[in-house]
């Protein structure tokens, strides 16, 4: 048996579908969607992340705004962008693309940006209603991570409620607020969020019917650690070095056997990432659509 895949592409493409006519009502209600994004310093994965959506926002008929800093930017420069956009009328939502170079405190970054604005659900007020949202409905922006995985496993049918998942990793875009997601009403699963100090990890994941790898190891979720059947997403992105090529390339968390002991697998690329981006643009729709009609 082969698990079946949880295809990111494909399903980014159908949320990507669904939004334009959301995009189309707002622009002919006057209300232009615009995504900024704040990218401080060179590392060519954020920029290569960066550009990626601006391509997606061009895709679906949302306008895109990029702020680029070089990497010699003080925080007091970093603090003054975010002011901008902020302040940027033709900006409805944007990002602080993470992480920002050493030496600037992410944290206070993230609480300087405009709550209603924040397009990846990280502004301590947005994590708070997720919080406060574990207990009914949500009407503010979700990380985006997290909201793709589920958003992927419900358009697959794999059953959420009363199940257990196991979540691998506890980083504030991923894991934390993933487990506060999946416990909501409504979803209703059981979560056990372990990290690198769990102890018997591999027995946690054997009782997991969703197992979700956000660690950034490569391939250390191995077929044994799973229960046969069991839905495994791969988030976790490792840039390695192809034996045969010598050429980068991504690897995920999860080993490649697991596709013989899962019930559906999310490959990687082409799994979480693209359903990453696709939350994004809804993240920034939603914003604009609240600006227009209110909560
Ligand atoms: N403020 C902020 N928000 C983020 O959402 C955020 C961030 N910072 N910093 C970095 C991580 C990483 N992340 C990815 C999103 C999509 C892909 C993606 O689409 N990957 C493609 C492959 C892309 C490639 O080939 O490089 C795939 O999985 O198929 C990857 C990584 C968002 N992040």
């Amino acid at each position: 048996m082969t698990a079946t895949t949880l295809d990111g592409v494909a399903t980014a493409a159908a949320v990507k579908s669904e939004l334009t006519s959301r995009i189309d009502d707002l622009r002919s209600n006057g209300v232009v969607p615009g995504l900024g994004t704040l990218l401080v310093g060179d590392d060519p994965a954020s920029r290569s992340y960066v550009a990626g959506k601006h391509r997606d926002c061009a895709e679906v008929g949302i306008e895109s705004i990029r702020v680029d800093l070089p990497a010699s930017a003080t925080t007091a420069d970093v603090r003054a962008a975010i002011h901008d956009l902020n302040s940027a009328r033709e900006v409805t939502g944007y990002i602080v693309q993470l992480p920002l170079p050493a030496g600037h405190d992410e944290n206070a970054m993230l609480e300087l940006i405009d709550p209603d604005k924040d397009a990846d659900g990280l502004h301590p007020t947005n994590l708070g209603r997720l919080v406060l949202g574990i207990e009914g409905e949500l009407h503010s922006p979700l990380p985006c991570t997290p909201a793709g995985i589920v958003e992927m496993l419900q358009r697959y049918d794999v059953a959420i409620r009363g199940r257990h998942v196991a979540v691998i990793g506890r980083g504030l875009t991923v894991g934390r607020p993933l487990g506060l997601l999946f416990t909501r009403k409504g979803l209703d699963a059981t979560v056990t969020l372990t990290h690198s100090r769990t102890v018997d990890l591999a027995d946690e994941v054997r009782r997991a019917d969703i197992v979700v790898a956000a660690v950034g190891v490569p391939h250390m979720v191995k077929a044994d650690w799973i229960k046969p059947g069991a839905a495994v997403l791969d988030v976790g992105i490792t840039r390695v070095a192809d034996e045969e090529t010598g050429k980068g390339r991504l690897t995920g968390d999860v080993d490649p056997a697991v596709a013989e002991v899962a019930g559906h697998l999310s490959p990687n690329p082409g799994g979480v990432g693209p359903m990453t981006r696709a939350m994004l643009l809804a993240n920034v729709v939603k914003a604009a659509e609240l600006k227009l009609y209110g909560r």
